[in-house]
């Protein structure tokens, strides 16, 4: 492609975008790319953060798609910002390329339309509504409102306690300079101290958890009266808010705030049930802005992904080796391995203080928030370092270098595993993901087939890996020191979270039975402990009734289990592992049955968005 080609096209392209924007408000770079189709190939390779600007001599294809892209800022100070947020952006947070999620949203400034923005994983979603918020409210408050600093201006509701202490974190940089506040509202924390700080310093920005917000909302009055100033409303990981049940806090949350505000939806999947939020708290016209090219999977391209299926024999000594060998070649690496429960995530950090040498921590529902916030940091500022979690873990948290994600056991949806996956590889960087399955869980990798998921090399070596006998009597003092109990409440927690996933498991829930077994002697306990027929009746574990029956969720999980011999201690009351059981119901794929769209469709109205089922 030669320069001159190039300027030829150029025009063409601009008054092919200038046509396209005035008619529909779909941006130039869609209307380019429908012009010349040729140029998507590149595009859809382009990684979320925008690497070293293209010299115009390097005149190819390549090229000419990076200067056609680049009719979007690229750099933050392309972008008319107020000087003190740019000014934080170069000194504090020390940026000065935009990711692309950043930039497509950035170029639409200044705007007070609702938007809805759909990025994969660690792409810099989080400047990309913070921005943009701060531009609203100082466009938008009176200036004496905003100098007393009373009323609060923008509220972030996130799912987690740990994104919203995070999203607080990345706030209160920001917006240091206009000299805001940031409150974190999150339950886990004095509530009496929280609106003592609500009523003795400015307000401004507030992000919070959806339960804490709604219990202020309800219980405290100054803070309704607070939230009357709000300009603008953020649902962080959207997805996740509804998936996690809170859609009537939302709701709850919605109606507290003035109608008249700007509202943006961020998530980096999106599912049928966030359409429907979409349809009544966003205005019609809303922007709906598609990073994810929809022939690329929906996770990063730089995350190599793997899976293996085995038995539980296997699983434990090739966790170990992923792990050992992810050491030897990333000494400083950090590595996060997920769990299905919270029950099993205290088994194995267990189990994995007597076997590895990186510097361990656990994370999950059944630590106070004080710890969990303490671990969060530490394992943040650690290099070397395993963190096994629970799902408290998976969506939006930023653990800067972790090199591997490890999911043991299928996750609550493929959803949930683009998210888990997606705390590596963030900001560009590479990493690497390795989902472990046994035979029972096998069909939920039909629901994968999108992703580019390949065969774990090293679980191809398992059978050498299971003669290592060193390794073995390793793993067998480890299981030996384990406590009964936990292994009991393991077991339990299995068997509520596996008969909540009769949606995708196609074995028959006896099955489930035999696999929970397996997984808890093969953890370290001497018999799997006896579960009395009469109980599993009641789960729909009987052969005559069907072998995918309900969710054992609504079942009360609360007895019928009993000690195999010694192993045990007792009959348990109340075993419900909560963590687990809360994502049971969700089912598959959802949120990717419009993969079929073009790129044209990435970004555009409102309707586009809703056309998408
Ligand atoms: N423009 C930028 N330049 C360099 N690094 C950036 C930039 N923007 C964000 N980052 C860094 O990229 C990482 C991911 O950002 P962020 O947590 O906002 O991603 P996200 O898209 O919200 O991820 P998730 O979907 O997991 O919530 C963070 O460490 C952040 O500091």
């Amino acid at each position: 492609m030669s320069i001159r080609l190039l300027s030829i096209l150029r025009p063409a392209l601009r008054s092919a975008s200038l046509r396209a924007s005035t008619a529909t408000r779909v941006l130039p770079r869609t209307a380019t790319v429908n012009a010349f189709p040729a140029l998507t190939s590149h595009l859809q390779r382009t990684v979320g953060f925008h690497t070293q600007p293209i010299r115009l001599q390097a005149v190819n294809q390549e090229a000419l798609s990076e200067q056609i892209e680049g009719q979007l800022p690229t750099r933050f100070d392309e972008v008319s910002l107020h000087p003190n947020t740019t000014k934080a952006i170069k000194t504090i947070f020390k940026y000065e390329t935009m990711s692309k999620v950043q930039s497509e949203v950035l170029s639409l400034l200044p705007t007070d339309t609702d938007m809805f923005v759909k990025a994969k994983t660690g792409t810099g979603k989080t400047l990309a509504f913070l921005i943009p918020a701060l531009e609203t409210v100082l466009a938008k408050t009176d200036p004496k409102t905003l100098r007393r600093g009373e009323m609060a201006t923008c509220l972030i509701v996130s799912p987690t306690r740990e994104l919203a202490q995070q999203i607080a974190e990345e706030a209160r940089k920001l917006a240091k300079l206009h000299k805001f506040n940031v409150h974190c509202l999150v339950g886990g924390e004095s509530k009496s101290q929280q609106i003592r700080q609500l009523n003795s310093k400015r307000v401004d920005i507030v992000v919070g958890t959806p339960g804490r917000l709604n219990d202020m909302i309800e219980s405290v009055r100054e803070f309704r009266s607070q939230l009357e100033g709000v300009k603008v409303l953020i649902l962080d990981e959207a997805d996740q808010l509804l998936d996690m049940g809170f859609k009537d806090s939302i709701e709850n949350i919605v109606d507290a705030l003035p109608k008249e505000r700007q509202t943006l939806f961020f998530s980096a999947t999106v599912s049928s049930q966030i359409k429907s939020i979409a349809r009544t708290s966003l205005k019609p016209n809303f922007t709906f802005i598609d990073t994810v090219d929809p022939n690329e999977a929906n996770t990063n391209l730089q995350v190599n992904q793997s899976y293996c299926v085995t038995s539980y024999e296997q699983q434990l000594p090739l966790l170990h080796h992923i792990i050992e060998d992810h050491k030897r070649k990333n000494p400083h690496g950090k590595v996060m391995v997920f769990l299905p429960t919270t029950r099993g995530t205290q088994l194995y950090a267990s189990l994995f203080e007597e076997l590895t040498s990186y510097r361990l921590f656990s994370l999950h529902s059944k630590k106070s928030q004080e710890q969990r916030t303490k671990t969060s940091d530490r394992f943040r500022k650690s290099r070397g370092s395993i963190m096994f979690t629970s799902d408290v873990s998976a969506r939006g948290v930023d653990y800067p270098d972790v090199s591997l994600v490890v999911q043991v056991g299928i996750p609550s949806s493929k959803e949930q595993y683009i998210h888990r996956v997606g705390r590596t590889g963030r900001a560009g960087k590479t990493g690497e993901g390795v989902l472990m399955v046994t035979h029972m869980e096998k069909s939920f990798l039909d629901h994968m087939s999108d992703l580019p998921l390949t065969q774990n090399e090293i679980a191809k070596n398992v059978d050498e890996i299971m003669n290592d006998t060193s390794l073995m009597a390793k793993l067998t003092a480890a299981k030996q020191a384990q406590d009964p109990d936990m292994l009991y409440d393991a077991f339990t927690a299995y068997l509520g979270y596996y008969t909540g996933r009769t949606d995708v498991l196609t074995c028959p829930k006896r099955d489930i039975l035999e696999s929970a077994k397996q997984y808890v002697v093969h953890l370290g306990a001497d018999e799997p402990p006896h579960v009395s027929e009469a109980f599993l009746t009641k789960l729909g574990f009987n052969s005559r009734t069907s072998s995918r029956g309900g969710s054992s969720r609504d079942r009360g999980f609360s007895g019928g289990f009993s000690r195999g011999r010694d192993n045990f201690a007792g009959n348990r009351g109340n075993f419900r592992d909560r963590s687990s059981s809360r994502y049971s119901e969700r089912s598959f794929g959802r949120g990717d049955r419009n993969s079929s769209y073009g790129r044209n469709d990435r970004r555009g109205s409102s309707d586009r968005f809703f056309s998408r089922d």
